[in-house]
């Protein structure tokens, strides 16, 4: 496509961040962010650029739709995330943007001809598997406490760890008090994003160990809640989405109590808190069936504590749930659903039933069934 280097005639273009880093990595490059030096917004926008930032001169290209961000520089004021003082002029240097970012990973950057651009040995870390911080302007950020416990959750796997150095400035920013100023849909973004990556449970622990566990989410903050919560994340049900399936299973063994104040504190969606309760419920049928075995009653209960009657549709995936652990369960509720889901309150009315009575009347043959089915 020759269209984006004539918008771009005479600028200084430099791809940066994620993509030079994962590029390098052999990692799937999902979007690709630039950097243009020597310009100003009126000549981007004069060349079709569409202007997107709220917070510093970023734009999108008439023809790709990729980000071109203005190079610039960045100093904090203020607590959080907000209180940034965005410096953004022709004369800011492809040096002193990437002086700016979190990672030396992700402060590499390459010109149009594939040359590299790396002031602070991303490079070499990269190679090295260290997630290092740039500078000190690291603790600018709270935010970057969750960044880079999050890149650790990808890159894990690949031998990466947190520099000591970099741990160091993590710590910094918690007991400052630093990290309680990040706004928890902030917070809940990177743990989303977390979650979906090869190694969530990696994000928790950098997590832990630096104290900001301790600051967002206390009720995960021992060593056992999190040993517990890799076990279980480790196996999830088919499903479309394997974040939210982390999530329930990271809290299945909290208490009520714990596991809605963590939800309640992130701001975590209805869904995700919807999915959690019906999982650490359908945990605590698995445990009565362990330890005690399970009455119809036990069952019909779990079937209104999930809703079924009305949501039937959850009971195939908390059914997949029982199935990793215990097959002969599954099979068991499978058989009790099948059974009292064909009880029709439409027979009962034209026996005669109506109101109150046919409440209970309704709830009793579903019981019949169920403890029937049981029998089995
Ligand atoms: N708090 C932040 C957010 C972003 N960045 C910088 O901005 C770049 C782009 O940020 P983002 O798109 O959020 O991350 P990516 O590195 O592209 O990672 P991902 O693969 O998760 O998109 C990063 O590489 C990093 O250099 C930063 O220094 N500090």
């Amino acid at each position: 496509m020759d269209e984006p280097r004539d918008v771009l005639e005479g600028f200084a273009v430099y791809r940066v961040g994620g993509a030079v880093r994962d590029a390098r990595l052999g990692w799937p490059v999902t979007d690709e962010d630039w950097v243009v030096v020597g310009a100003t917004p009126e000549e981007l926008t004069a060349r079709g650029f569409i202007p997107v930032g709220r917070d510093f001169p970023v734009f999108l290209h008439p023809v790709t739709h990729a980000e071109y961000a203005l190079a610039r520089t960045e100093r904090k004021q203020g607590h959080g995330y907000t209180g940034f003082v965005v410096h953004a002029s022709p004369e800011v240097t492809l040096e002193e943007d990437l002086a700016r970012r979190d990672l030396t990973i992700n402060a590499m950057a390459e010109d149009p001809e594939g040359h590299l651009v790396d002031p602070f040995q991303g490079a070499e870390d990269l190679d090295a598997r260290v997630l290092r911080h740039v500078s000190e302007a690291f603790v600018e950020d709270p935010l970057r406490v969750l960044r880079t416990a999050r890149f650790w959750a990808r890159y894990r796997d690949l031998g990466f760890v947190i520099a000591a150095d970099t741990k160091r400035l993590m710590r910094r920013l918690c007991d400052s008090g630093e990290i309680g100023h990040l706004v928890a849909e902030r917070v809940w973004q990177e743990t989303v994003k977390a979650l979906a990556e090869p190694r969530p449970i990696a994000y928790f622990q950098a997590l832990q160990a630096c104290g900001a566990l301790a600051v967002w989410m206390p009720e995960l903050d021992a060593d056992a809640a999190l040993d517990l919560g890799e076990q279980a994340m480790a196996t999830l049900p088919v499903s479309d989405d394997p974040a939210m399936w982390r999530w329930a299973r990271l809290l299945e063994a909290l208490a009520d109590e714990s596991r809605e104040a963590l939800c309640e504190r992130l701001r975590v969606p209805n869904a995700w808190r919807e999915l959690a309760r019906q999982v650490a419920r359908t945990r605590a049928l698995r445990q009565k069936y362990d330890n005690a075995g399970l009455t119809g009653a036990d069952v019909m209960a779990w079937f209104d504590a999930i809703d079924a009657w009305r949501r039937s549709e959850r009971i195939a995936p908390l059914q997949r749930y029982l199935a990793l652990a215990a097959p002969a369960l599954s099979t068991c509720v499978d058989e009790a659903w099948q059974a009292a889901s064909a009880i029709q309150p439409r027979a009962l009315l034209e026996e005669g039933y109506r109101g109150k009575a046919l409440g209970e009347a309704l709830a009793q043959r579903r019981l019949d069934s169920i403890e029937n089915a049981l029998r089995r």
